[in-house]
């Protein structure tokens, strides 16, 4: 996995992001050995451990004993996958009033001190793309000029309560989100109008598009999800991104869709998901947002000069009802041989559709075979809008051979957990869709073609602890390889990739 460059990694690891905010920021809790953090070093020894061992590939191929010593065996490899310097292309800062005893004299925007609601302004971060730091300086200077306030906490007065800067990469433009305390577009103005007019004005190259959530809720929640609370002021819907590891496509994003905060970092990991699907396979994605892992797999394998075999098919599904657009457009932006539109493809409720009884017949009788084929045909890539174990429920893993599931921080849904943990049935038909299903949905193991499972975490805790019942169950899970991202240099955070195989 990753590691492309091994000397390029290495240099990495030992560079310095040499922020001058350290210390004072609660955003980085190391400026430099951005893999010296706790959790890297817990993941180590975890993936090291006797019970993990115990189903780890490399030591059952090798017939080696899997009790150990409390060490790092090495198993568990580190990657940083993007510089570490200017990697943030996604920023979420916190907003308050430049002075304490007059509230219209404009913003500061900032991270919250550690343990505090108290706003430290950051505005020479090294590790935020410059597109973001120009955007605060400009910010800064249009709520001063004026007199905009922001949100006061304790009095509930006021506008403007936190920022959000999402990066276009190829253009470097700013989607600018304004989240303010208010519960309708109407009670923001006319400041609202203003500001944007004036960061329109004054640097019109740097902005892609202008949002505004309204948010007048008292907790600590930034967003809400309801699609109201969101309103598109100008610009463009979607920020567009290529899709990894291929010159062909684009992704879609928009505000209200999950987007990762390093985008070069996460290419690597999508594209070392890619390469972990076996040319040819089935592929169902879980908790797929915009469709990131599952597009960049379809293309990757789609590309001849990869030496593998196209996919026959992805299903995609999330809980979150914005992806599906932004899903669709990007295979959209897909030449047809990557999207497999048009290629010898099976529509959604099967091929009955396009032959009569009689027709069906007929060919039976002169000998030849009908066109019902499960598993020759390809299947335009589809998205359902579910939580991951209705998903699982409505057969959108049946007849997949790899499920990709890529969960929040809190891990899989215990539901999903459950179904992977049920022994194989060998009993079971393969089918790829339910209403092919000759059982009852009780009996039915949802991930019974399942033979590869990527795991792609942003919460290590969950993971272990996903990973210890995947690895206890009946299931057959044993552990391939497990890589650490570090995706957020600087910050006590692990990305991985864990790749279980059934046996
Ligand atoms: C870490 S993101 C990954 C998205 C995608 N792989 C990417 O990199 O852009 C997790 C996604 O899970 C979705 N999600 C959260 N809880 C879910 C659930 N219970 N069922 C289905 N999707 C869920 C979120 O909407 C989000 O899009």
């Amino acid at each position: 996995m990753a590691n492309r460059n091994p000397a390029v990694n290495q240099r990495r690891l030992e560079e310095a992001i040499g922020c001058k905010h350290f210390q004072e920021c609660s955003g980085c809790v190391v400026d430099q050995n951005v893999a010296a953090v706790s959790v890297v070093q817990s993941a180590k020894f975890y993936f090291s451990s006797t019970s993990v061992r115990r189903k780890r590939v490399d030591i059952l191929d090798r017939g080696l004993p899997f009790a150990t010593e409390e060490k790092d065996d090495g198993f568990y490899k580190v990657v940083v996958p993007s510089k570490v310097q200017a990697w943030r292309t996604q920023a979420k800062l916190a907003v308050a009033p430049k002075s304490s005893t007059w509230s219209k004299d404009g913003c500061q925007f900032g991270l919250f001190r550690q343990g505090t609601h108290t706003v430290l302004e950051i505005p020479d971060c090294t590790v935020h793309h410059p597109s973001i730091n120009r955007a605060v300086h400009a910010l800064v200077e249009a709520t001063e000029k004026l007199g905009i306030a922001a949100y006061q906490e304790n009095t509930r007065d006021y506008g403007l309560r936190y920022v959000q800067f999402q990066v276009e990469r190829v253009t470097g433009k700013i989607c600018l989100t304004l989240i303010w305390n208010a519960e309708t577009l109407k009670q923001t103005q006319p400041a609202l109008s203003r500001l944007i007019k004036e960061l329109e004005a004054k640097q019109p190259e740097l902005w892609h598009s202008f949002w505004c959530h309204c948010n007048d809720s008292t907790g600590n929640n930034i967003f809400s999800r309801n699609p109201r609370r969101w309103h598109r002021i100008s610009g463009p819907e979607f920020i567009r991104e290529p899709i990894p590891a291929t010159d062909q496509g684009w992704l879609y994003f928009s505000p209200l869709t999950f987007r990762q905060g390093n985008l070069d970092g996460f290419d690597i990991i999508a594209e070392d998901v890619a390469r972990a699907i076996p040319g040819g396979s089935k592929v169902c994605e879980l908790y797929a947002g915009v469709g990131l892992l599952g597009l960049t797999a379809l293309s990757y394998h789609a590309n001849e000069e990869n030496g593998s075999a196209p996919l026959p098919w992805i299903r995609c599904s999330d809980e979150n009802p914005s992806n599906s657009r932004c899903f669709y457009r990007a295979v959209d932006s897909l030449p047809l041989h990557v999207s497999g539109r048009g290629v010898g493809q099976m529509q959604d409720d099967s091929d009955e559709k396009f032959l009569t009884l009689a027709e069906l017949a007929a060919m039976v009788e002169s000998g030849k075979t009908p066109p019902i084929s499960q598993d020759s045909k390809r299947e335009e890539p589809s998205y359902l809008v579910a939580s991951a174990g209705q998903a699982l429920k409505a057969g959108q893993a049946l007849g997949a051979q790899v499920l990709i599931v890529d969960p929040p921080r809190k891990g899989l849904e215990s539901e999903v957990l459950d179904e992977l943990c049920k022994p194989f049935n060998p009993n079971q038909p393969y089918v790829e869709r339910s209403t092919f299903l000759t059982m009852f949905d009780d009996k039915v193991n949802w991930v019974n073609d399942v033979e590869t499972l990527i795991y792609v975490s942003c919460g290590f805790d969950a993971l272990a602890r996903d990973c210890e019942r995947l690895l206890s169950s009946p299931a057959g899970w044993v552990l391939q390889s497990a890589t650490g991202y570090v995706l957020f240099p600087g910050s006590d955070h692990v990305e991985t990739l864990a790749i279980f195989k059934r046996r």
